[in-house]
């Protein structure tokens, strides 16, 4: 049996991992389930899957939930019960299903207690996948990706060598505006934007999706989790979303992942690795699917994915500036402080501001990361309307 603990248990990784484990009875215990503030959601799971340890990062929720679970849960509240529940000793495996910059520390502190990681939260490896995966090699614990076209290429792997691999095909969706012009992109609306043709996802990834930042964020991450270099990691628009990425070897042979678009599926293998297991996830017809198709992700149009490859290629603290500048940004849109298009500007002006540190340790990280959040702020201010 895997011990598991689930860091943002509430959200949409979060409940279909918790799917995955009711669906698969005496093959997993949830050991510790966290989230940010919502107390109704995680009391129902606690009531369900009763681990021995639950989190709100809200105190005054905790407090309340505390007075319901004494003596059968233990309730911790804020970053140190976060951080408790990475780290627990019940615990084998910790899925980061949590969203955004928040990962980093408790994915440090779970990897550093010798846990290994189901990472859903990409963000942890765009800030500081050198430091992760170095961390990960020290202590001797895997890092299992969850997000879909990794786990489709951490599948497209298994049994080669990684010196026969020429190059990875991440796969885009090319979200809601797929073909739209710049101009066509001016006054969308935050409706449009999480309208997202093929997955039902958390509002800060599906935003990304349709600015084409996810892709750079998984771009990212895929050289980190798979140790290539950016010129081989190349980015295919696939609006089906049926083939979830690919690897094309040196002999010519290009290996896909495919499946329906459900993420109970890379969870599911992220959970059960090295076995595959039965699951009942909805099975690919292929005589439903009229048509697969290809095409170049318009850079131009949406230039998230550029300024992705260059904060990567530069390398040192600028993925993590990249990352804190479209969270700022995201979440600003979301507000309804800034336009669609206001994106990916926030993104280059922080970038353009950042002096870069080369080879940060954990601490230059949060000071990068710190820093871009007060620049992106201060454009935000000045675009705001
Ligand atoms: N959704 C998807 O299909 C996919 C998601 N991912 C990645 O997985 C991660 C999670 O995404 P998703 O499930 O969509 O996000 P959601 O917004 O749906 O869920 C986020 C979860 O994290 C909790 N949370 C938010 N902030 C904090 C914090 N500071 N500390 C602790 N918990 C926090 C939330 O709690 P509360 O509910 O209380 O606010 C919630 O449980 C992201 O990094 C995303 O990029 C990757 C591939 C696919
Ligand atoms: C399900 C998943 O892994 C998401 O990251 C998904 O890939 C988003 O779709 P896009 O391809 O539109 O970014
Ligand atoms: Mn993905």
């Amino acid at each position: 049996m895997k011990h598991v603990a689930i860091l943002g248990s509430t959200g949409s990784i979060g409940t279909q991992a918790l799917d995955v484990v009711a669906a698969n009875p005496g093959k997993y215990s949830v050991t510790a389930l966290a989230a940010y503030q919502n107390e109704q959601l995680l009391a129902e799971q606690i009531e369900y899957y009763r681990p021995r340890l639950a989190v709100l990062i809200d105190k005054q929720a905790a407090d309340r939930l505390t007075k319901i679970y004494k003596g059968t849960t233990t309730i911790l509240a804020g970053e140190d019960g976060l951080l408790e529940a990475a780290t627990n000793a019940q615990t084998d495996t910790v899925l980061t299903s949590l969203v955004g910059f928040a990962g980093l520390k408790p994915t440090v502190a779970a990897i550093k207690a010798g846990k290994n990681i189901a990472l859903a939260n990409k963000e942890t490896l765009v800030a500081a996948g050198e430091i992760v995966m170095s961390l990960a090699r020290t202590h001797d614990v895997h890092i299992y990706p969850v997000d879909s076209e990794h786990s489709a290429v951490f599948q497209c792997l298994q049994g080669e060598k990684k010196s026969s691999v020429r190059r990875i095909i991440l796969t885009a969706s090319g979200g809601p505006f797929h073909g739209r012009s710049t101009a066509e992109l001016a006054n969308v609306t935050i409706e449009d934007c999480l309208r997202h043709p093929n997955w039902s996802m958390g509002r800060k990834i599906t935003i990304d999706s349709a600015t084409l930042a996810n892709k750079g964020l998984e771009v990212i991450e895929a050289k980190w989790l798979f140790g290539v270099e950016y010129d081989q990691i190349d980015v295919c628009v696939h609006p089906q979303s049926i083939i979830h990425s690919m690897v094309e070897y040196i002999d010519g042979s290009v290996i896909a992942q495919m499946g329906l678009p459900d993420m109970h599926l890379p969870i599911h293998y992220a959970l059960s690795y090295p076995e595959r297991s039965e699951s009942k996830v909805p099975r690919l017809n292929f005589s439903s699917l009229s048509a697969l198709t290809f095409a170049n992700p318009d850079v131009e149009t949406f230039p998230a994915l550029k300024l992705a490859y260059m904060a990567g290629k530069r390398g040192g603290t600028m993925p993590c500036v990249f990352n804190a500048a479209n969270e700022i940004a995201v979440q600003a849109f979301l507000a309804g402080e800034i336009k669609f298009l206001d994106i990916a500007q926030i993104i280059r002006y922080t970038m353009e501001k950042h002096t870069l540190t080369e080879s940060p340790d954990l601490p230059a990280v949060h000071s990068a990361d710190t820093w871009a959040r007060q620049c992106s702020l201060t454009a935000v201010n000045d675009i705001k309307v």
